[in-house]
C-alpha cells in the first residue's frame, strides 16, 4: 500500500474536511463492532479517521490493531493518535518508525490525560512533558509526518490563563504542528474568539472544530467538567426536558450538532470532526441532517 496522503495537503484543496474520531474497544468483541461501524460509515465517506491511544497496556496495541483494519481493510485514511504518557523517548521513536513503516503519515499529536486515578502528569522516566516536545521528537525523526495538535477554546484546565494556554499552542505550531482540532464546544461564539485570538498570534494553520453529537446528560456533563468545556444553559435544559428517553436525547444531540455544524462551515470553518465515540447511528443522523 502506497503511503498516505498527508491531511494538510487534503487541507490546501480549499474544501471543508469531515473527519470521525475512533477508540480502541476493549476487546476482541468490541474490534468486531467497531468493523461493522466503520462499514457503515464508508458510507459517508469521511475525508479521514484518527483513532484515540490508550493510556497503557494492551488497548495501545488495539490502537496499532484498530489503525490497521480502518486502513487497510476499509480503506480510510487514518491518523493513529500517540501520547507521551507511559513511554520513553526510545519507545516514542520505535512507534514513530513502526507508523512510518506502516504508510501512516498523519499523527495526533498529544501529551495525553493523566491515568486514571491521577490528577496531575507526571512525566515517564526519560519521557517527554508536553505535547510541543513530541511534536518536536516526531518532525526530527519522520519530517514527513503531517502532525496534528490539540486546542483547547476554553483553555486547558491545567493552564493558568488562556493567554499562557495560546503561548504553549504557539509552541506545538512553532515545533511543526501541521493543523489543530480543538477540544469539544458547545457554543460556535466560543470557537470564533479562539480563532482570532490564535491568529492575532500568528498561528496561521488550520483550526478544525470538534464536534460532540451528545447522547446523554451524566455523561457529557461528567466529561465536560473534566475538560472544562461549557455546557450551554439551553443545551441542558432541552436534555432535561427529553426525561432519558434515549431517542428523544440523541435528536436533541443531533439537533444541536447540525446546527453548530452549518454555522461553521457558513463562517468559513475548514471542516470539522466528529467526537462520534464509536456510534455510526450519530454520525448517520448528522450526515442525513447536513445533507443540503
Ligand atoms: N483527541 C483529541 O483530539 C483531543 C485530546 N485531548 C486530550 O487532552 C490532553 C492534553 O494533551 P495536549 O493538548 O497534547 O497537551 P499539552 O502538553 O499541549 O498541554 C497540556 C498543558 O500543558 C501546557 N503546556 C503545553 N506546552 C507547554 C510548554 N511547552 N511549556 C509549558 N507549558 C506547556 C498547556 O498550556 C496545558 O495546560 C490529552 O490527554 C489529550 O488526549 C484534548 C483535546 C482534543
Ligand atoms: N482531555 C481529553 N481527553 C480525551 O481523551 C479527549 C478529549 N479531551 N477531548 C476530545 C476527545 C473526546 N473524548 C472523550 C472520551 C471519553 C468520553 C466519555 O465520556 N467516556 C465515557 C464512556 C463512554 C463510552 O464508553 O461510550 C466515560 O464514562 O468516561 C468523552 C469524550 C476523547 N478525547
Amino acid at each position: 500500500m502506497l503511503p498516505d496522503t498527508s491531511i494538510s495537503t487534503l487541507f490546501s484543496l480549499q474544501r471543508p474536511l469531515r473527519s470521525l474520531e475512533f477508540f480502541p474497544p476493549k476487546d476482541e468483541a468490541g474490534v468486531i463492532a467497531l468493523r461493522e461501524t466503520a462499514l457503515t460509515l464508508k458510507r459517508i465517506a469521511p475525508d479521514f479517521v484518527s483513532v484515540t491511544y490508550g493510556a497503557g497496556g494492551s488497548t495501545r496495541e488495539r490502537t496499532a490493531q484498530v489503525s490497521r483494519l480502518l486502513r487497510e481493510e476499509i480503506g480510510f485514511t487514518v491518523m493513529p493518535h500517540l501520547t507521551c504518557v507511559g513511554h520513553t523517548r526510545d519507545e516514542l521513536h520505535a512507534v514513530a518508525d513502526q507508523l512510518h513503516a506502516g504508510g501512516y503519515r498523519n499523527i495526533m499529536t498529544l501529551r495525553g490525560d493523566p491515568p486514571k486515578g491521577q490528577t496531575e502528569f507526571v512525566p515517564y522516566q526519560d519521557g517527554l512533558r508536553y505535547g510541543s516536545d513530541l511534536v518536536a521528537l516526531l518532525m526530527a525523526r519522520h519530517p514527513d509526518f503531517c502532525l496534528g495538535v490539540g486546542g483547547y477554546p476554553e483553555k486547558h484546565p491545567e493552564a493558568p490563563s488562556l493567554e499562557v494556554d495560546l503561548d504553549n499552542l504557539k509552541h506545538k505550531v512553532d515545533a511543526g504542528a501541521a493543523f489543530i482540532t480543538t477540544q469539544l464546544f458547545f457554543d460556535n461564539a466560543v470557537y470564533y474568539r479562539f480563532v482570532d485570538r490564535c491568529r492575532a498570534r500568528g498561528i496561521t494553520i488550520p483550526i478544525v472544530p470538534g464536534i460532540m453529537p451528545v447522547l446523554s446528560l451524566k455523561q457529557i456533563k461528567r466529561f465536560t467538567e473534566m475538560c472544562g468545556a461549557t455546557l450551554p444553559a439551553t443545551l441542558i435544559k432541552r436534555l432535561e426536558a427529553a426525561h432519558e428517553v434515549p431517542e428523544i436525547l440523541e435528536s436533541v444531540g443531533n439537533e444541536w450538532a447540525v446546527s453548530q455544524i452549518r454555522d461553521l462551515l457558513a463562517h468559513g470553518a475548514p471542516g470539522y470532526h466528529l467526537y462520534i465515540m464509536n456510534r455510526a447511528k450519530s454520525a448517520l443522523a448528522l450526515a442525513a441532517g447536513l445533507a443540503a
